[in-house]
């Protein structure tokens, strides 16, 4: 077993608190598998090419998580884990010198941990070979893989890295939307889409089965499908509870927003919000209800937190509500409606879920500065391309607006989104290519602890092309709490 102990602490209660533990994967063999026919079922738009994406963008973020969160297992040895000597064992979940951190979890070791068990191997790759149409024989062969091997089978969908089963799940590098934590609690996604339904079924497993989980076992939430759906004629997926992690944000201390999205439904969003009122784990519930489109999948695809008083979001959907008193006949149909831009609703226990709306996602964000982070700072905006059209929608869809925080105002994003680092600079934020960061550290000239207000910018070229940031991919289980 790769990681055992039961000192996994999950808590989370704000987007930016000083990150400490988190679920990560690096990208597998499964990516390079990927065909153009198939790219867009399996929600990539693009073909990745798989050593670049490992060597030049995902190890350099492994490696900044790494100083960042427990930086014991790479002080002093940058030079060493980069060397073509080494063959990125240090990032090679199979591997021996593979760094097995227990703060920045690889989902992979996970899975090969827990299939060590025989019960737990025989339940998992029935459950797989269900959902994916096997043969009993080849259900059989499963069975008797041993257990690293076989976790890389079961999320790559290929035997000994060559021959495909059944198909990759490409988006597992995606960890955010297969669950959140919200306080001490694991909410398991379930997901809209069948090309992500494996992932969840695996972590499903391993949250439940893992010894590092065992302390949370009672406070993991799953979320039913309603009668509704079931008794509903025909094949259509109305009424249907879908939920995924990037809709899902644990904003502060009593409050979680929900987006309603191409992902999450209505009926997922409900759901969520009754279990969390009536488990206490929040007081406050805001809906955000957002386009169904594909460039806007989840509500973090459309802002993220940077400080308790900036934000980065995508400015074409936060235009002014429309105002039928002053539309003139011209404007009338130019104008954004509401219902084509962003609506939200916010429930509250203690105002007897009186609900109450935003005019748009600035005004809910301002509030959420200064009534919850009791910010004393004017809250700032930063927009995506610096709200200039063409680049606010370009840089949006390359995911400027999908940055995670590592500590507060010390954020992570693709260095090709140039417009918006630039609005990051205008705005007093010092921005930086990771490989220059990861030297000042290695070297001692920058402690990453005392770091503030800066925009750390990573490779993207492969990355950009599976849709999706570094907010997507992470899945915080531990962040420390925001002094107020
Ligand atoms: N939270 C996120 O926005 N995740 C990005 C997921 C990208 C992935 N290709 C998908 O379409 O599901």
């Amino acid at each position: 077993m790769v990681l055992t102990g039961n000192n996994l602490h999950i808590d989370v209660r704000s987007e930016i608190g000083r990150l400490r533990c988190l679920l990560i994967h690096s990208p597998d063999s499964g990516i390079g598998k990927v065909v153009p026919s198939k790219a867009q079922d399996w929600l990539f738009e693009d073909i990745i090419h798989l050593d670049s994406v490992r060597k030049n963008e995902y190890d350099l973020y492994v490696k900044l998580l790494m100083y960042f969160l427990d930086p014991e297992r790479i002080n002093g040895r940058l030079d060493e884990i980069s060397s073509p000597e080494h063959k990125r064992n240090f990032f090679k979940p199979d591997n021996a010198g593979f760094h097995a951190s227990a703060k920045v979890i690889e989902m992979q070791t996970l899975l090969s941990d827990i299939l060590e068990d025989n019960n737990i191997r025989e339940k998992l790759v029935a459950s797989v070979c269900a959902m994916e149409n096997c043969t009993y024989s080849l259900q059989e062969t499963l069975i008797n893989t041993e257990p690293v091997e076989l976790a890389k089978i079961l999320i790559s969908g290929s035997m000994d890295d060559h021959d495909l089963i059944f198909a990759p799940i490409p988006n597992f590098i995606f960890s955010r939307d297969v669950g959140i934590a919200i306080k001490d609690h694991l909410l398991i996604s379930k997901p809209a889409k069948p090309a992500r339904a494996r992932e969840t079924l695996l972590m499903r497993y391993v949250f439940f089965n893992h010894p590092l989980f065992k302390a949370y076992r009672n406070n993991i939430i799953e979320i039913p499908d309603t009668p509704q759906h079931f008794l509903k004629p025909g094949e259509g997926n109305e009424e249907r509870t879908t939920l995924e992690g990037g809709d899902i944000m644990m904003i502060s201390e009593e409050h979680v927003l929900i987006g309603v999205s191409e992902r999450t439904s209505v009926a997922g969003a409900n759901a969520i919000i009754r279990t969390l009122f009536d488990k206490k784990l929040v007081k406050k519930a805001t809906v955000i209800k957002i386009p169904t489109k594909r460039d806007f999948m989840h509500i973090d695809t459309i802002f993220t937190q940077v400080k308790r008083n900036v934000w980065v979001l995508l400015g074409s959907l936060s235009m002014p509500q429309f105002d039928p008193e002053t539309a003139t006949t011209g404007n009338y149909f130019s104008q954004q409606k509401p219902s084509k831009t962003v609506e939200i609703v916010q429930f509250n226990i203690d105002k007897g879920y009186q609900p109450k709306r935003f005019v748009n996602l600035e005004a809910l964000l301002d509030d959420i500065s200064r009534n919850e982070f009791k910010s004393e700072e004017p809250t700032r905006f930063i927009y995506s391309g610096d709200k200039e059209f063409p680049y606010d929608a370009r840089e949006q869809w390359t995911d400027s607006c999908n940055l995670l925080a590592l500590q507060e105002g010390v954020v992570i994003g693709y260095d090709r989104n140039d417009k918006t680092a630039a609005a990051f600079e205008k705005n007093g934020f010092k921005t930086i290519s990771v490989a220059d960061l990861l030297l000042q550290i290695e070297q001692g000239e920058t402690d990453p602890q005392s770091m503030k207000d800066t925009l750390i910018l990573m490779p993207s070229a492969e990355l950009s092309r599976a849709r999706g940031g570094f907010h997507c991919m992470s899945m915080p289980l531990c962040r420390e709490t925001i002094d107020k």
